[in-house]
């Protein structure tokens, strides 16, 4: 709940009623009161925005049913409670249907229920606030460039394709290998387009059994299959009017592929043992780290599906080609991790800088903080040093050899470490390298490798 006053005007022509409710709702000093004899005094001030108005039903200037379309339009959010000498059901439902919040009978109980009633607004009113800061926040904290750490161009070009991704409703396809950050590319997406008020709903298709996910995907009705002891919703109705994540598509079972496709061209879902259908209203982001135009290849995709999916493809680099952004995002990591767990400053030594920028990262970003992180609880000082990074030993220089790439590939990521290590000059990685600073200048050219 937030300090600023909780406004309630008390509108009432009889000067000692008034008095009575003032004096009973005074009793919470959270409450800032003001009397009214008069609808046009009272109407006069709406521009306060009080949170409640107390409304004597019968006034001598004017009707409590034209009192209350006066307040309401001028101020949709103020609650008005009318307080009436009669119970008049009929009355009292019109009134309601018009916006008012509740009515109440003048009679000894008044000021208690009143009391009530106005405790139960200020629930709400702070409910709908808080609300509203957590869809604001969630807003910020997923605008890409405060989340999604990195300046080098291969992440700019990322940056771009988001952008066009979020400001369209496009199928968006996210490729990379594990630990890229996919799964933050497809946040950011949503809570930057315009379907941010709405949900946005992952499901890990690899997480889940197979005999499960048609019915984790579309729901079930009640007795579908043993155990649907209940109707349930499926994550396409959970997300409507928002996104859907579905990750490690390339995994879904082919027979269920089909189905999804007919409700992406439908747009429309049928439950688990039912026979109508709903009409669903879905954004779609998948995700893979495999290569899914091979899986299409090898029959285990359905091409029209993958067609159907591609829609903007966004292809997350790994970490190990996005140069000097292994060291931003190191320092990022380790301060946020430092500020957490109440430590001082860390900083990286020269040599632990250098080991980081020529490590392959099979891991990728997810490898790096659990690796900085673990640095900054080894280091015995304020510096953290080489010895303080503990590479996984399963993922030494042999696997870079074992991961069977062309020779091609090979020497475009020696050349690119290099550039990495040695601050992108050029010529000094020609020279250490021991090949023509033309042939890096023209893989530079063709975009093979980059520099600052
Ligand atoms: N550029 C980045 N800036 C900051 N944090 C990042 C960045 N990329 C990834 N991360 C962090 O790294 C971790 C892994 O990211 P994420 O889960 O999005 O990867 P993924 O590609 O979906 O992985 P997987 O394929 O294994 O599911 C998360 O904690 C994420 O917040």
């Amino acid at each position: 709940m937030n300090n600023t006053p909780f406004k309630i005007f008390i509108l009432d022509d009889d000067v000692w009623y008034s008095e009575l409710l003032e004096y009973h709702l005074s009793l919470n000093p959270d409450y800032e009161l003001k009397k009214f004899h008069s609808a046009k005094d009272c109407l006069s001030s709406m521009y306060e925005r009080p949170n409640v108005v107390t409304l004597d039903y019968s006034l001598p200037d004017k009707s409590g049913a034209e009192v209350l379309q006066k307040i309401k339009e001028q101020n949709p959010d103020t609650q008005v409670i009318i307080i009436s000498g009669q119970e008049d059901v009929a009355t009292a439902v019109d009134l309601l249907k018009k916006g008012a919040y509740d009515y109440i009978v003048k009679d000894e109980d008044t000021p208690e229920r009143l009391w009530n009633t106005i405790n139960k607004v200020r629930e709400n009113v702070s409910l709908r606030e808080e609300i509203k800061q957590l869809k604001e926040e969630i807003g910020q904290k997923y605008d890409f460039s405060k989340v999604i750490i990195g300046n080098s161009e291969p992440i700019r070009r990322v940056f771009t394709m988001m952008d066009k991704a979020a400001k369209t409703n496009i199928t968006v396809s996210i490729t990379g290998e594990t630990g890229t950050g996919k799964e933050l590319v497809a946040k950011a997406i949503h809570y930057n387009g315009p379907r941010k008020k709405h949900p946005y709903i992952a499901v890990n298709v690899a997480a889940i059994p197979k005999e499960l996910i048609e019915s984790e995907l579309f729901g079930h009705e009640k007795g579908a299959f043993t155990g649907a002891v209940a109707r349930r919703l499926g994550k396409f109705e959970e997300a409507n009017k928002g996104t859907i994540f579905l990750d490690e598509i390339g995994e879904l079972d082919i027979t269920l592929q089909a189905k999804l496709l007919r409700v992406l061209q439908e747009k429309e879902i049928s439950r688990v043992g039912g026979n109508s259908v709903v009409p669903v209203d879905v954004r779609i982001i998948v995700a893979t780290h495999k290569n899914l135009a091979d899986e299409v290849k090898k029959g285990n995709f359905r091409e029209d599906l993958y067609y159907r999916l591609l829609g903007l493809p966004i292809n997350l680099p790994p970490l190990r080609d996005r140069g000097s952004d292994i060291l931003v995002l190191a320092k990022h990591f380790i301060d946020n991790f430092a500020k957490e767990n109440g430590l001082g400053r860390r900083t990286l030594s020269a040599g632990a800088q250098e080991k980081l920028l020529s490590y392959s990262f099979p891991g990728n970003v997810r490898e790096l903080r659990a690796l900085v992180e673990l640095a900054v609880v080894l280091a015995d000082e304020d510096v953290i040093q080489e010895y303080d990074l503990n590479f996984n030993a399963n993922h030494t220089e042999k696997d870079f050899l074992a991961q069977e790439r062309s020779l091609k590939e090979y020497t475009t990521e020696i050349i690119q470490r290099f550039l990495n290590k040695y601050d992108h000059n050029v010529l000094l990685v020609a020279d250490k390298l021991d090949i023509g600073k033309s042939t890096i200048y023209r893989m530079i050219q063709s975009k093979e490798l980059y520099i600052k």
